[in-house]
């Protein structure tokens, strides 16, 4: 068993009169890549901040790299690699310009050659004279990640990293992830992709600052205990709208010509459908991630 990168229990953050982060135990293995998700709020980002040093917990305990979360934080941050949801770049400088600052900042030795290495292993070699400003969204991202890695941390947080990007510089963006997994780099990454998380080893779900689920996407589907169908037909919309008022049905979507419901309910659910499915052909169907995660922000909603 690998030895762990990130080790931390209890921890807990208060911003004034809200309890943000509030008991948590967070372990994640090195060379793992971990997603974190949660709804806007649930403290993704504080507990990211706690972490790499650059917020100081209330209250709790345990190791980042191997140092102290509360008595090393300079040593934590310095090796850690960390993107913010709102990475600045230097818009008029070039991307070369851009990660020789970097290289400055940390004080590498044989800074050319470390960007250099950097612009060949993110494939920007043929961009590294245009100016960060110019770069479309997706290669802003991979330059972000590229000033992040530059000074070989062993440890990335990213905090949302490809808001905004396009599916296939997103796919590019987490090749590049796993790419250096495989070097051993440990990631946690928050996102609010289904796609991305289903592209970690392990997903954590928060809900008001704490874990409430954890595991492989695929345990994590198979212990929601959600059952799901499937219609399909012309008269989705209109179905939909019928089917999502019912009690025992938690969420009902459609996608193209399908309407997808899922409920904890599977006596509930399959009454819905049979009064109120109108004449759509339905099957049952796996539950999806999204169906799962749909279920618990929707239980976080209703108070739950
Ligand atoms: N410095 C701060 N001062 C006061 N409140 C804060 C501070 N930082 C965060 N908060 C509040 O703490 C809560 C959790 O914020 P946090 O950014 O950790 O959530 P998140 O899970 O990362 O959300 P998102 O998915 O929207 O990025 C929010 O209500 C936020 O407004």
């Amino acid at each position: 068993m690998s030895e762990a990168a990130i080790d931390v229990r209890g921890l807990r953050k208060r911003f004034g009169g809200l309890q943000v982060v509030e008991g948590l135990d967070l372990t994640v293995a090195e060379g793992e890549i971990c997603g974190f998700l949660g709804a806007n709020g649930s403290g993704k980002t504080t507990t990211i901040r706690m972490l790499c040093g650059l917020l100081k917990p209330d209250g709790g305990e345990g190791h980042c790299l191997g140092h102290d979360i509360l008595r090393e934080p300079h040593a934590i941050r310095r090796q850690v690699g960390y993107m913010t949801q709102r990475f600045s770049l230097y818009e008029d400088l070039t991307v070369a310009e851009n990660l020789d600052f970097v290289a400055r900042v940390y004080e590498m030795p044989n800074r050319r050659e470390a960007v250099r290495r950097i612009l060949d292993r993110m494939e920007l070699g043929p961009r590294r004279d245009q100016l960060a400003g110019q770069l479309s969204g997706g290669w802003k991202q991979r330059l972000a990640l590229a000033a992040c890695v530059l000074h070989e941390p062993k440890l990335l947080l990213l905090d949302e990293p490809t808001a905004g990007v396009d599916a296939k510089a997103r796919r590019e963006f987490w090749d590049l992830i796993h790419d250096m997994a495989v070097e051993g780099l440990t990631t946690l990454v928050s996102t609010h992709y289904m796609d991305e998380a289903e592209r970690c080893k392990r997903i954590v779900y928060l809900a008001r600052g704490r874990i409430v689920v954890q595991g492989a996407a695929a345990t994590v589907v198979a212990q929601s205990g959600l059952t799901a169908f499937e219609g399909s037909g012309d008269d989705v919309d209109r179905v939909a709208v019928a089917l999502r008022h019912s009690p025992g049905v938690e969420a009902a979507a459609v996608f193209g010509r399908a309407l997808r419901v899922a409920s904890l309910d599977r006596e509930a659910l399959k009454r819905a459908i049979e009064t109120r499915g109108g004449a759509l052909v339905w099957r049952e169907v796996e539950p999806r991630l999204d169906d799962v995660f749909i279920h618990m922000l929707s239980v976080q909603g209703k108070g739950g």
